[in-house]
């Protein structure tokens, strides 16, 4: 099936990025890649291969040496940091390993906090839904710190599902999690993709994480050495939502 602009949420079209001028590192070697909407995509490969530098810049945290980027066709290139920054709040959502919750804000005021920034008023029946869907009604009132970690990371999958982002931007999102958090955390990315036509894009060292993508590419020395579609569906745990269902995903409360 061919790819049409309108199809692609984000795309890098011959991107280098260098870091430092003395002995620079460079970090990415003219990639240039298409992740196409309502598709999760892993992006995997060695330390200090360019997989966070590439979703840096994809995400318009970091502005490549050359290149272009195009978030829903929109260049970044040319834009001024504050339009960059209203783009990333209206389109993107970000979720890190290190969750990056505010210790001071309770769970509901941290989810809400994209939507604060941007001064748009969510509707409340879409938070109410998000909550439930990541399973933290019962703690909302509650600081991050009163939280496991894979709380946390629901909490920050909330925060990034609650303004409606066409794309997310993972890295690591598992990293810091045992098996069962992680694979509930698997589940909501996934049924962003399956059930509401977000775009995921991941960065992991997991190999289960990279098994539950549509799309795996492995980076080395700043450059993509490999693309590989629908990774082999047996290494997705069974409790997972399989790719194009439409089975509502459960999560634990609590
Ligand atoms: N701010 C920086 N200044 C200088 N060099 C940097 C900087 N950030 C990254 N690099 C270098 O760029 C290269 C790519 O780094 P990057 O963090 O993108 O790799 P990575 O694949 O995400 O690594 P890891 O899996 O260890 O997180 C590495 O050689 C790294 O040392």
């Amino acid at each position: 099936m061919s790819v049409t602009p309108a199809d692609v949420a984000v795309g890098l079209d011959h991107v280098h990025k260098t870091y430092g001028t003395h002995q620079p590192v460079v970090a990415l070697d003219d990639v240039s890649a298409e992740f196409v909407r309502g598709t999760m995509t892993a992006v995997t490969g060695p330390s200090g291969s360019g997989k966070s530098t590439l979703l840096h810049c994809a995400a318009g945290l970091d502005r490549p040496g050359s290149g272009t980027v195009r978030i829903g066709g929109t260049d970044l290139s040319s834009m001024s940091e504050k339009r960059l920054t209203e783009l990333r709040r209206s389109r993107v959502g970000f979720v890190f390993q290190a969750f990056n919750l505010v210790g001071a804000l309770d769970v509901e005021q941290n989810i809400l906090l994209p939507s604060r920034l941007s001064g748009r008023r969510p509707d409340p029946a879409w938070v109410a839904e998000v909550i439930g869907r990541v399973g933290l009604g019962d703690r909302l009132r509650h600081r991050p710190a009163q939280l496991s970690g894979g709380q946390q990371q629901r909490a920050a999958i909330a925060r990034a599902l609650v303004t409606r982002p066409d794309v997310i931007f993972c890295d690591e999102p598992t990293g810091a999690l045992d098996s069962r958090a992680a694979a509930d955390v698997l589940a909501l990315l996934r049924s962003a993709v399956d059930e509401a036509g977000q775009t995921v894009v991941m960065v992991t060292h997991d190999p289960v994480a990279a098994s539950c993508a549509d799309r795996v590419l492995v980076l080395a020395d700043g450059r993509i050495v490999r693309d590989v579609p629908q990774p082999a569906p047996e290494r997705i745990p069974g409790h997972l939502t399989p790719r194009g269902s439409s089975r509502p995903v459960a999560i634990r409360e609590g």
